[in-house]
């Protein structure tokens, strides 16, 4: 039997299942099976010696945001709005055949924006070209879940659980879970609290079933067993998402309203230019950005040429940035801004810079 019928297999008698507290158990083990399964599915054959798909795009710019939606919904236009890029969009769906890269100039920072192939239903087994769309959506700061307004719903459920299945986390963080293989003294579990979605049976079950005998296993929360698993098998992307909803021109106010308030969502229209502005303080919010200005002894700063790093980047990032020998030359540094007490501040190498902040290296 075929992996993709195992799996169909699992999932028709996972759906026949009752859920209760005697399945519990049974159901976990079956999800430790599906999740090793479509592991498989997606870990390339050994034997082809070829890399990538060919569909690869270079990352290039401060961060990448990924577009991701059904055909139709509005992603090449979308990509025309908001970037510089011709993208080819047209009346009729499947418009776009490769993934195209445009470049969102916002605040100083420039956004890698792609555009990719409308990604249908079982992408995670290989249908169309969903599998490239979930290598690049794997490699983005950002996925833009692209919907339309008036099927939103059903589409950010399957696309959810396309992503999902091929273990893309949306907007969660990895569970505090330690969890290392070991070549002998058996399975060391610990919990530091109490477990209420799982038992320790169960997670010893759950090794066996991916043949893990000898581990550290800590557990400093209380997962569940989806989070459990993902612990175990380890390579989980978690991306932040912004639900998009597109084409609001064909929608009732109460219904704008209702989107608008969930969370994680914008609702724009391209063809009518409404609310693109928010949509990209939106992105640029969620990319957690940082623009550090630079300035020279005695000169003022210049607030045209942002230096951009991540969230929680420090001076010596900046020094790494600025030229590979700064950090050994550094003797302090001097800020003005929020990261600052007070203005100016001395400032030591580690210490963590704030948007908008503007610095100046002392060297030794
Ligand atoms: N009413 C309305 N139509 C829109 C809006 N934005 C895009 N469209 C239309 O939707 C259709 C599809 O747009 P595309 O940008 O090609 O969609 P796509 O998601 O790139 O499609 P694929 O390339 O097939 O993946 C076009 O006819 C657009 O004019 C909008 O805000 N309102």
């Amino acid at each position: 039997m075929g992996i993709l019928e195992k799996i169909k297999d699992i999932e028709a008698e996972m759906s026949r299942t009752q859920k209760n507290k005697a399945t519990e158990y049974h159901l976990g083990l079956l999800k430790a099976k599906l999740a090793r399964l479509r592991q498989q599915l997606l870990d390339p054959p050994k034997s082809s010696g070829k890399g990538g798909d060919g569909f690869e795009v270079l990352k290039s710019g401060d961060a990448r945001v990924a577009l991701i939606g059904f055909p139709s919904v509005g992603k090449s236009t979308i990509l025309t709005k908001l970037t510089e890029t011709k993208s080819l969009a047209a009346a009729y769906e499947f418009t776009t055949l490769t993934c195209i890269p445009g470049v969102i100039q916002h605040k100083g920072a420039r956004i890698q924006l792609l555009d990719t192939p409308g990604i249908i239903e079982g992408a995670s087994q290989g249908r169309g070209r969903g599998r490239q769309v979930i290598a690049v959506a794997r490699t983005a700061d950002l996925i833009l879940m692209m919907l339309d307004a008036n099927k939103g719903e059903i589409q950010k459920r399957l696309l959810q659980e396309e992503l999902e299945s091929i273990g893309i986390r949306l907007n969660s963080q990895p569970p505090n879970i330690y969890f290392k293989l070991k070549s002998a003294g058996g399975v060391n579990l610990t919990a530091t609290q109490t477990l209420t979605k799982i038992t320790e049976k169960l997670a010893k079950s759950i090794l066996h079933e991916y043949k893990i005998f000898n581990c550290d296993l800590v557990i400093r929360c209380d997962p569940t067993v989806d989070e459990l698993i993902d612990a175990i098998e380890g390579r989980r992307s978690y991306i932040r998402c912004l639900y998009v909803y597109n084409k609001m021109d064909h929608m009732s106010m109460e219904d704008v309203d209702r989107l608008s308030r969930q969370p994680n969502s914008v609702v724009i229209s391209c063809n009518m230019n409404l609310n693109l502005d928010f949509l990209l303080d939106k992105i640029w919010d969620y990319l957690n950005l940082v623009r550090v200005y630079t300035k020279l002894r005695g000169a003022s700063p210049d607030f045209n040429d942002a230096i951009i790093l991540r969230e929680g980047a420090t001076m010596e990032d900046i020094c790494r940035f600025l030229h590979k020998e700064l950090v050994s030359q550094f003797k302090y540094g001097i800020v003005w801004g929020v990261s600052a007490k007070h203005c100016p501040q001395r400032v030591g190498i580690s210490h963590a810079l704030e948007d908008e902040d503007v610095i100046q290296i002392v060297k030794k």
